[in-house]
């Protein structure tokens, strides 16, 4: 129920956003931050991150993409989505930092709720999510990727992936955990997480964070196959199937989400907690200098 009224929500303000094209049979939303190339025909839509410069999860990011994949997930024609950054070599830099650092109470708490609204949107979709991970991907963007039915990793050293908050201070929130335990299994998590650890594709693949790894120019055309394979299982059966792997889940950040709201805004609004994100941005700034 709380899901279908911020859909609802979110449509209204979608309704206010967007340009459309027909580009090679397929339609392109296009909003500012998320760029859909979506084939009805096919029955399959590529969803491209675009928001410059490293694809952080802010505020309106999440509004325009929840609106995108509302839209989507509205038309029964469509069964799959393709996840993957419009810039290639990020593919999310993860939660943006801005918007836990220096705000306030109310607006710590409306951004936790879209977060959570994002997670569980794409936790329960009813649609095939493949990720072509096309980049980097710490922490919020790695648990974008972690939602997924399959994830595709680009085979290129400089590229990592893996929930790092540890490394900023911040602790990553118990959903986050738990999808990261059923992905990896509870000792690698333990160990990976307590360590902020980033793995390159290579050591991802064998950990079972990323399913395949490809040369980087074939990401793309490797999502596709995978959709095919996947396409080929009645819908009815792959759903059914997937609820019943992820709803207990799901559920129990839906249990206690209001609780979870209130957690992250004493945790995020402590004074030792915003110095660490400060220390975090400085450093982030020294590297380009
Ligand atoms: C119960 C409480 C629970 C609390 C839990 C909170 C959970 C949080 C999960 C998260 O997702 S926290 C975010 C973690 N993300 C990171 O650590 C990534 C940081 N970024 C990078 O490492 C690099 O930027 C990059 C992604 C590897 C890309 O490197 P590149 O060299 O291409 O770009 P930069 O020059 O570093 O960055 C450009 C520009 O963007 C700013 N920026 C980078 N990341 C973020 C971000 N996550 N949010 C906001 N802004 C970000 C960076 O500061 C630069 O800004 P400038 O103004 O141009 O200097």
């Amino acid at each position: 129920m709380a899901l279908a009224a911020a859909g609802r929500v979110l449509l209204q303000a979608g309704s206010r956003l967007g340009r459309r094209e027909v580009v090679d049979g397929a339609r392109r939303f296009a909003n500012k931050r998320v760029e859909v190339e979506a084939d009805e025909a096919a029955g399959i839509a590529v969803m491209k991150l675009k928001n410059p410069p490293v694809n952080s999860l802010s505020l309106e990011f999440l509004t325009e993409f929840l609106i995108s994949l509302e839209k989507l997930e509205n038309n029964k024609n469509f069964r799959g989505v393709i996840l993957t950054s419009e810039r290639p070599g990020v593919f999310s830099a993860g939660l943006d930092l801005m918007e836990m650092y220096g705000r306030n109470p109310a607006h710590y708490a409306e951004y936790w709720r879209a977060v959570q609204e994002l997670w569980l949107r794409l936790y329960l979709s009813n649609m095939i999510l493949v990720c072509a991970i096309n980049g980097t991907s710490p922490a919020g963007g790695c648990l974008m990727a972690l939602t997924c039915d399959h994830r595709i990793m680009a085979d290129n050293p400089k590229y990592t992936i893996g929930l790092n908050e540890s490394q900023l201070g911040i602790v990553a929130p118990f959903w986050f955990k738990d999808n990261f335990v059923n992905t990896v299994g509870y000792r690698t998590a333990e160990h990976a997480l307590q360590l902020g650890l980033l793995f390159p594709p290579a050591e991802a693949l064998k950990l079972g964070i990323v399913d395949e790894v490809v040369p980087e120019d074939q990401v793309h055309s490797k999502a596709q196959s995978v959709m095919a394979q996947w396409m080929a299982i009645p819908d009815h059966s792959r759903q059914l199937t997937k609820n019943m792997m992820r709803k207990a889940m799901a559920d129990n950040l839906i249990k206690q989400r209001e609780a979870d709201i209130q957690n992250f805004v004493s945790f995020i609004s402590r004074d030792s907690i915003q110095k660490s994100l400060h220390t975090y941005l400085e450093k982030l700034k020294q590297k380009k200098g």
